[in-house]
């Protein structure tokens, strides 16, 4: 089974205008509410892609029972833990020419919530795959994703990081499968700039002498660039299309990186499904639907395992 943790979920909220003015009233051209979060993401398009997962985090007040009811709707999954104060955050995202995010800050998580989660944790089989992703809220020790990776280990689960900075680095010495900084997540781990591919491969290949295994960094309209635990570096451009939101693409090329190795045990297979889902996600206002990512894949859907 495939686990995702999402500690600070959100409902996003997507706004299109066609400029932003500051300081004046702005009206939008479009709104919509989604559920957002990167673990939620990831089992949004996992479960797009016909792979069933299990949603794991934290919820509370009028928001989080309205984000439990549309993962319910969109057949994804969820094992919740309610907290009893606050609410889950609302992130604003402004399409307007660019974009632009405010990101909520989110309830505060006691530690009871924490050991109810270690408590579903500690249910997980070998074999397993446990996705961790997104920011961990400011009332929470930074070094959670380390913790919860000590709990488990020698467990034969295998593991997923999707995280910036220390959140990341922390975890390495647990061999993660795969991690997915973009390229300037990446940049800052190390207080630099990226800007050649070269640059970017060396670095990848530092994380992956601190533990990790696959790393596939991504570069927005650029692509990516999967450093494999073994064999060629794999560096391809994405397919062209109109960018209507790309919040979230990160998170669906994650899930379809995981999805497409499941169906096929290639990288290259994995990183092409990736790639194809993060750009299908980029040019919808949402995550990308099946029907979408298949039509970027340009090979038949079954050699995917889809
Ligand atoms: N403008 C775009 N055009 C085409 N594909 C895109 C675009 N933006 C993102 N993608 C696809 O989604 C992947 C992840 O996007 P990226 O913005 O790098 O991730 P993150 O959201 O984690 O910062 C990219 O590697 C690419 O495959
Ligand atoms: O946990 P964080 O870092 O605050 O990010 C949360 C936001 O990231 C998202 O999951 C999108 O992530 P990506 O664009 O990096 O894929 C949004 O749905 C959510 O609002």
């Amino acid at each position: 089974m495939i686990y995702t943790v999402t500690f600070n979920p959100s409902l996003d909220y997507v706004i299109s205008l066609d400029k932003l003015e500051k300081g004046q009233i702005n009206r939008t051209r479009q709104e919509h509410i989604y559920p957002g979060g990167k673990g939620i993401n990831v089992s949004v398009i996992l479960s797009n892609l016909g792979y069933s997962s299990v949603a794991l985090g934290f919820e509370a007040g009028f928001t989080g029972k309205t984000l439990r009811e549309m993962l319910d709707q969109f057949g994804c999954q969820t094992d919740f833990i309610h907290l009893d104060e606050g609410m889950t955050r609302i992130n604003v995202k402004i399409n307007a020419g660019e974009e632009t995010e405010i990101n909520g800050q989110g309830p505060a998580i006691p530690e009871r919530a924490v050991e109810e989660l270690y408590g579903k944790l500690d249910a997980l089989q070998a074999g397993d795959y446990l996705v961790l992703a997104g920011s961990i809220p400011d009332c929470l020790p930074s070094d959670m994703y380390e913790r919860i990776l000590e709990r488990l280990e020698g467990r034969g689960i295998h593991y997923i990081v999707d995280a910036t900075k220390d959140l990341l680095l922390n975890v390495l010495k647990y061999h993660p499968f795969l991690i997915k900084p973009n390229q300037h997540e990446l940049g800052d781990m190390f207080g630099r700039t990226l800007t050649t591919e070269e640059e970017i491969i060396a670095h990848a290949r530092l994380l992956q002498e601190m533990g990790a295994r696959h790393v596939l960094v991504s570069m927005a309209g650029d692509g990516a660039i999967l450093v494999p635990e073994d064999g060629e570096v794999i560096r391809e451009r994405p397919p062209k299309g109109e960018v209507k939101n790309s919040v979230g693409a990160g998170d669906s090329m994650v899930a379809g990186f995981l999805a497409g190795y499941l169906g096929t045990g290639s990288c290259e297979k994995a990183f092409r499904l990736g790639q194809a889902a993060g750009s299908a996600t980029a040019f919808d206002y949402w995550l990308a639907d099946r029907a979408s990512i298949v039509s970027l894949l340009g090979e038949p859907a079954d050699s995917y395992g889809l």
